[in-house]
């Protein structure tokens, strides 16, 4: 089996009396999209700034690609692109000038201008990064951080500030990487971002780990509801008493209706037949799951920063 794209293990980083990153596990495997989720200031960018190298840990054992970061960086780093929080480039540098100049450090990079109009940045290649709006400056670091074919991708919030269209044409090109076998850890604050791409989810807060799995690991938890339409002012205690115990039954407006809790095809069935009971037809019978954010939010107890 190959070594792991990151393994972390009882990671520590203190800033002063800050600590950072407070014992925190972590394992990604190769041509996997892993993003890690968590409120701000849970540790995030300094937990990915060690990886790439840039930050010494306190404490505990990390490997990239088999590699420690610090010690053997200089083999780590042609393998790995990196797209710092903010972008970060010299303000006065044309975009394709800066783009060719990354590629030239590679042994073997994707053609720059194939790149620039893939990420829609062609008809801005001759403006210097200070006068690209923030969207286009978050993409040519984007652009700058695959240009290499890196073994694996670390994206610190790669479509924060970003407009649809353009987030869209990101995640087309992060979903074609991973297609490609490029292992990409991202940070976001989007769970619509995670939800779409990832295929593990870690969700940080204080420096550690407080749940981690696929999307759909984290979402499948028993609470769902299942919604339904039908006349108004329905007996919803007569509704609830024809169910399990446990069961919250809610007229949300006139006609519309909520059940909370597990939504098993047996709850289903006895909602339906409940209705056939009273003369009535349930429609636009709909089952939902919690979202990602609604169990981020149980989980963290904050909100989300817009
Ligand atoms: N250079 C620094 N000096 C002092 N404290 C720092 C420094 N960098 C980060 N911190 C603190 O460490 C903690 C973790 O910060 P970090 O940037 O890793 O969080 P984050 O999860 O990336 O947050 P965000 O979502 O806001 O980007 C915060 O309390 C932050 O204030």
């Amino acid at each position: 089996m190959s070594t792991p794209a990151v393994e972390i293990t009882g990671l520590v980083k203190r800033y002063g009396s800050t600590t950072a990153v407070d014992g925190l596990d972590l394992r990604m495997e190769r041509g996997r999209l892993l993003a890690l989720l968590g409120p701000n200031g849970a540790g995030k960018t300094t937990t990915v700034e060690i990886c790439e190298g840039f930050l010494k840990a306190d404490k505990g054992e990390v490997r990239v690609l088999g590699l420690d970061p610090v010690r053997e960086g200089a083999s780590l780093r042609p393998r790995i692109g990196v797209m710092p929080q903010g972008g970060g480039a010299y303000p006065g540098v044309r975009a394709s000038e800066m783009l060719s100049l990354v590629a030239a450090c590679a042994a073997s990079p994707l053609d720059p201008a194939w790149l620039l109009d893939v990420l829609g940045l062609s008809s801005v290649r001759r403006t210097p990064f200070k006068r690209l709006s923030g969207g286009q400056q978050q993409r040519l670091s984007l652009a700058c951080a695959i240009v290499g074919r890196p073994e694996l991708v670390f994206l610190d919030e790669p479509t924060a500030g970003m407009d649809p269209a353009a987030r869209r044409v990101v995640w087309d090109l992060l979903g074609a990487l991973r297609a490609d076998g490029v292992s990409v850890l991202l940070t976001t604050h989007l769970m619509e971002e995670a939800e779409a791409l990832a295929d593990d989810v870690v969700i940080v807060d204080h420096g550690r780990v407080i749940a981690s799995g696929s999307p759909a690991d984290l979402t499948s938890e028993e609470t769902g509801q299942l919604r339904f339409k039908a006349r108004s002012r329905l007996d919803t205690e007569l509704l609830a008493a024809a169910l399990p115990e446990g069961y919250l039954v809610r007229e949300l407006s006139p006609g519309s209706y909520e059940i909370e809790g597990h939504v098993s095809p047996q709850v289903v069935s006895a909602v339906t037949a409940w209705c056939a009971q009273q003369g009535v037809l349930a429609e636009e019978l709909h089952v939902g799951r919690r979202g990602l954010e609604e169990v981020f939010l149980e989980l963290t107890g904050r909100e989300l920063r817009s």
